[in-house]
């Protein structure tokens, strides 16, 4: 039964994975935006027939902009947890984790205008 106990503590952890994902959808506008990005991509690959290549390197961005988007809203959480008076060690943190954010959409963005146009 041991098997049982590690498939359920595998289970519990997809479940607080998808709770993270559900949190962040609801409550970050960002993440919100990429969603929508993402839904335009996968919809403009399917009606522009677009190669296996194609995929990997669209949906490889996908994952690196939800990925890095996830981070820093744990990041920000965190944050706001330490303090929310003004601190510029808070403030270094989230602008470096938003830069993250931001070099994974330009990239995302350059990515999408080779395969898409
Ligand atoms: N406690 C703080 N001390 C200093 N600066 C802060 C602090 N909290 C936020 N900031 C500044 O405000 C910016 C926005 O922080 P905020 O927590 O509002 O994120 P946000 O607007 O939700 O960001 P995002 O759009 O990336 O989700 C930070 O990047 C930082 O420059």
């Amino acid at each position: 039964m041991e098997w049982l106990m590690w498939l359920k503590g595998l289970f519990r952890s997809f479940r607080y994975a998808f709770a993270g994902i559900a949190w962040a959808l609801s409550s970050q506008r960002n993440l919100r935006i990429h969603a929508v990005a993402t839904l335009v991509a996968v919809g403009l690959g399917f009606v522009q027939g677009i190669a296996a290549w194609e995929w990997c390197a669209v949906l490889f961005c996908v994952a690196l902009v939800w990925g890095a988007e996830l981070l820093n809203s744990a990041l920000e959480v965190l944050c706001d947890r330490v303090t929310t008076q003004e601190d510029p060690h808070i403030r270094r943190a989230k602008d470096a984790a938003a830069g993250a954010v931001l070099v994974c959409a330009i990239i995302s963005v350059v990515v999408a205008a080779i395969v898409f146009l």
